[in-house]
């Protein structure tokens, strides 16, 4: 029994430390499963915050009961400097949480509580642990709700986006900038496909943003230039990374402009190809009208041959290959003999017709290679290079004077006959600069027209030095007008009974840039050969009429004015309707002028001349014999002459004293005009001497040196006005 028992205790007691020891075992394993467990999670979060940190996010957790804004430390080992405040314990939201963006922050909790949107989302500035605001994009999701539902916290994470504005403000700012620009702007891509364009560009070539995105750059090229040249300028672009430079270029509607490009390359990402950006800007006008600018500046827009700017660049240039190629260049000035006339005959615009002609045929004679051109009115210049003798030139002058031989053709009914007479001078022979070379193919060009025209004369420096110079005055004569160098001098003309200042007379004045001061005497008998006095008169008694006028309006109604005329103008052209034209326009009265005509003048067309004559009379004008006493006229011929004045000659005058026979004549010629019913007046009177004479002849008006010098509009006007009567017996005071 006892036996039994022990056993059954035994079985007991090793029953029970078998239960213990399992226990134990139990207890242990599962000690040890709770320790993984906390390690996995541990780890987990370990692994969470790296990941957080690892995108750039952080957790924070909203506890809406409280209104308090938790967010968990982030390990010190990973977080250095994210940005982020690090909070001690929870915090308000005011706390971190830009003032200004704070209604925004609350709107998008309210949203997402209300159901109204999945998600928290809000962008907004946060204090970031230097006291700086940063943005954050923080999103979240309630975690924790009542039994009813209600939120009571939420969590999430934030993203410190501070950059990502600046490049998103960047990005807007230049997209705007690119939208509004004027300039049109292409994105390409390395192939120099289109990426996109601006709307300037869609208005410049035609093509939208949507329709030409992937097509390439060829599309805009134009056959004003070979496909080699796109080619070539794509690949400096792709090569040096940015073009400059203008090309023409080819709209949608196929119009062609001219454009000027600048790209640039944008390096794209590491291991990405690049972009190009084109900037276009359309120069087709700008073009235009710096060409016509160009055009104007280098050409005679009539003849469109090179002008004298254009011809002075070409001779520089020429003189200049002369020189090192050791050979000569001729200078050819031509001018077209009697062009003045047919102007004059034929009116302008068939004069305009004959110098284009004209041209065609000059470059026509001296072919393309060789510089025509056109230095002003009838006058043209050849410029011929790598001329080996003098005799080339004289070869190519008879060529020209042979091609005139044929007429022009300057409509389809009428023809024109004109020769040139020209002038050579040659490089470096007679001149080395091209200003020396034109004026000495000029001075030769007048010899060559003294030489009786349509002939040509090579430039010589044995040229007689008084030929030479009237041929350089009457070259200078030609711009006379335009360079307006030309004044009037107006001497006083006194009456003798009673002592009045009746008028003045207008004395032609020349002040050559280039000469200086030329008296009439040498200037206006080359004027007369040249037939330029035709302009030059006009322009004296326009001038004349304007200045008597003038007096007239300040008080001296009563003066007359006395212009004279030259030969030419009374047998050619239209004069009298001049006269007239002039004297409406400028509000003189006819009987206020008197043209003055010379003597010999007279007589030497007297035939041609009382006919004309009879027209400035019938319009009211005065007329005078100028020199009177020098052409042996009789005094009976001018009975036959509408004349109302004679002017005695200062020859006569002057030897009053000295020369019996002179005071003889003079008193005989005044007797024997008033007989005639002619005003007398005694011109050149120095002296009181003379003075008194002509008075006790009963002479009607002086005028000298005794009176006056002849002054300009302001002085005499002056003179004039300070003249007084009693003045009249005395001597005169001469300025
Ligand atoms: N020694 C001396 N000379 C005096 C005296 N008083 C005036 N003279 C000069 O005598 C000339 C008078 O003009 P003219 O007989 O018509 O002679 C004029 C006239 O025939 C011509 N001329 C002047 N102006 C024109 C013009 O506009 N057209 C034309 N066709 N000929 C003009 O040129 C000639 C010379 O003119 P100027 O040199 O201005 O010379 C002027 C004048 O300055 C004096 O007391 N003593």
């Amino acid at each position: 029994m006892t036996d039994h028992a022990d056993l059954l205790l035994l079985g007991f007691i090793v029953l029970v430390l078998a239960l213990v020891a399992a226990l134990a075992t139990l207890v242990a394993l599962r000690r040890r499963s709770e320790r993984d467990y906390v390690a996995k999670l541990r780890d987990r979060e370990a692994r969470l915050k790296l990941a957080l940190w690892a995108t750039g996010e952080h957790y924070w957790d909203y506890d809406l009961a409280s209104g308090k804004l938790r967010r968990f430390q982030p390990d010190e080992k990973i977080a250095q400097d994210d940005g982020f405040p690090r909070l001690a314990g929870p915090v308000e939201i005011s706390q971190v949480v830009h003032p200004d963006d704070l209604p925004l922050a609350r709107d998008r909790l309210r949203q997402y509580l209300e159901g109204t949107t999945p998600m928290f989302r809000s962008e907004h500035r946060v204090l970031d642990n230097l006291g700086e605001w940063v943005w954050i994009r923080a999103r979240g999701r309630a975690v924790s709700r009542d039994a009813a539902g209600n939120v009571l916290r939420l969590a999430g994470t934030a993203l410190n986006i501070t950059s990502d504005r600046h490049v998103e403000r960047e990005r807007r700012i230049a997209s705007a900038v690119l939208r509004n620009m004027n300039e049109a702007v292409a994105v390409l891509d390395h192939d120099f496909g289109f990426v996109s364009v601006n709307p300037a560009f869609t208005r410049m070539t035609g093509y939208a943003d949507e329709e030409i995105a992937g097509r390439g750059a060829d599309l805009l090229d134009s056959p004003q230039h070979d496909p080699a040249f796109y080619r070539h300028v794509r690949e400096i672009a792709a090569r040096q990374g940015r073009f400059s430079g203008e090309m023409w270029q080819r709209r949608k509607d196929g119009e062609e402009f001219l454009c000027a490009i600048e790209t640039s390359v944008v390096q794209e990402a590491e291991g990405e190809p690049p972009l190009y950006v084109a900037v276009l800007s359309d120069i087709t006008q700008q073009k235009r009208a710096e060409q016509e600018l160009r055009y104007l500046a280098n050409f005679d827009t009539l003849t469109n041959l090179p002008n004298r700017t254009l011809l002075s660049e070409r001779l520089s240039r020429a003189i200049v290959r002369a020189r090192r190629e050791n050979n000569r260049v001729a200078v050819l000035f031509l001018d077209l003999d009697r062009f003045k006339d047919i102007n004059d005959s034929l009116g302008h615009a068939a004069g305009d017709r004959i110098l284009r002609s004209a041209a065609v045929r000059l470059q026509q004679t001296v072919g393309q290679h060789h510089t025509v051109a056109r230095l002003s009115g009838d006058e043209f210049t050849v410029v011929l290079e790598n001329l080996e003798s003098l005799a080339d030139a004289d070869k190519v002058a008879r060529e020209i004077i042979m091609a005139f031989e044929a007429p022009l053709i300057i409509d389809e009914r009428q023809e024109v006959s004109i020769s040139p007479s020209i002038g050579i001078s040659v490089y470096p022979d007679h001149g080395q600069v091209p200003t020396e070379l034109l004026k000495q193919a000029d001075t030769a060009m007048y010899q060559a027209k003294a030489a009786g025209r349509r002939t040509f004369t090579r430039y010589d420096d044995a040229m007689d030095v008084s030929v030479r110079q009237r041929a350089t005055i009457s070259g200078a004569l030609r711009k006379v007008i335009d360079r307006g160098e030309l004044h009037l001098a107006y001497q006083p003309r006194l009456a003798l009974q009673p002592s009045r200042i009746t008028g003045v007379e207008a004395l032609l004045r020349w002040t050559s840039e280039e000469h200086g001061e030329i008296p009439p005497s040498e200037f206006i008998p080359l004027a007369e050969e040249s037939g330029q006095i035709l302009e030059i008169g006009e322009w004296v008694l326009r001038e004349a009429c304007l200045t008597l006028h003038r007096w007239r309006q300040h008080g001296l109604a009563n003066l007359n004015i006395a212009v004279n005329m030259s030969v030419l103008q009374l047998l050619r052209g239209n004069f009298p309707e001049v006269v007239q034209r002039i004297l409406a326009d400028t509000g003189v009265p006819a009987s206020a002028l008197e043209l003055e005509l010379t003597e010999s003048v007279l007589m030497a067309n007297a035939a041609q001349t009382a006919g004309k004559l009879q027209a400035f009379r019938e319009i009211g004008v005065s007329l005078a014999i100028d020199d009177f006493g020098t052409g042996y006229s009789s005094l009976a011929y001018l009975k036959r002459l509408p004349i109302t004045t004679i002017k005695i000659d200062k020859e006569f005058i002057g030897d009053l004293s000295r020369d019996p026979d002179d005071a003889a004549i003079t008193s005989t010629v005044i007797t024997m005009a008033h007989s005639l019913g002619l005003n007398v007046v005694a011109e050149g009177v120095e002296t009181q001497a003379q003075l008194q004479f002509l008075r006790a002849q009963g002479c009607d008006e002086i005028q000298g040196f005794w009176l006056s010098r002849p002054l300009d509009a302001h002085a005499c006007l002056a003179f004039i006005r300070q003249w007084g009567p009693a003045r009249a017996g005395a001597t005169a005071t001469t300025p």
